[in-house]
């Protein structure tokens, strides 16, 4: 073993997002209600636009409440402008589903294994109320100014041109409790840590009465 290895193995960020491979299939569409360039709304700086967590079990659509029962959920962020009176979502999640993102394909033409494990930010007008808080949460954890809401849209898009692969799987050196973490996941939940940790050290003030919990 290579003594100066660093644990965990930093995530390897690229300097533009490829276009994904043709063989990879997405089951839904891909952000389908969100502007196809990805572009975010630009805000009043004087603007005061609410914050929102957004917790739903995966696959709500699909399983009801079955996942949340396994803490397996997806977490978004959610945000209210008083100027514009509109609300909107932002997640990050896969382009061809967990599936893909779990585990590889095995190609005769390509050299083993061949991913599509595309992961993106999505951002879109509107809050799916119902979506989140029936079996998951909805709520609002502080309140920002425009000008920051800008800042952090500039971010997002800087972190989704170089973060481009979902990583399903936390990997640790062995199942004790004090174990060493190899891998870390990149999922949806650490996109809103990543998003959170941005606005807060933009001078945002967030709190929220429970965890963002990763998966796992
Ligand atoms: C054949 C599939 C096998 C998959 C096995 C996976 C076992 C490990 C499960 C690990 C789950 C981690 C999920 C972490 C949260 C996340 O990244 O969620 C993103 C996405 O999976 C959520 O999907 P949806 O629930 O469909 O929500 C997307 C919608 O909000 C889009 O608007």
């Amino acid at each position: 073993v290579n003594i100066n290895q660093q644990w965990p193995v930093p995530y390897r960020r690229f300097d533009h997002r490829p276009v994904a491979d043709s063989y990879c299939e997405a089951m839904f569409p891909f952000c389908p209600t969100g502007n196809m360039d990805g572009m975010i709304p630009y805000m009043n700086n004087w603007d005061v636009i609410s914050v929102f967590r957004l917790q739903a079990p995966v696959w709500e659509f699909k399983y009801g409440s079955l996942l949340g029962k396994m803490h397996i959920m997806h977490d978004a962020i959610g945000f209210s402008s008083a100027e514009r009176g509109k609300n909107y979502t932002m997640e990050w999640y896969e382009l061809f589903q967990l599936g893909n993102c779990t585990f590889p394909h095995l190609r005769t033409e390509t050299s083993a294994p061949f991913w599509c494990n595309q992961g993106a930010a999505c951002f879109f007008e509107g809050i799916d109320d119902i979506h989140w808080s029936q079996n998951g949460t909805l709520e609002k954890i502080g309140e920002i100014s425009g000008g920051q809401f800008n800042d952090m849209a500039k971010w997002v898009q800087q972190d989704n041109q170089t973060g481009i692969y979902y990583e399903t799987w936390t990997v640790r050196s062995d199942p004790s409790p004090n174990s060493t973490l190899w891998f870390d996941s990149y999922d949806c939940s650490q996109f809103v840590h990543r998003t959170y940790r941005y606005l807060t050290q933009q001078g945002a003030l967030l709190s929220s009465r429970s965890q963002t919990r990763f998966f796992g």
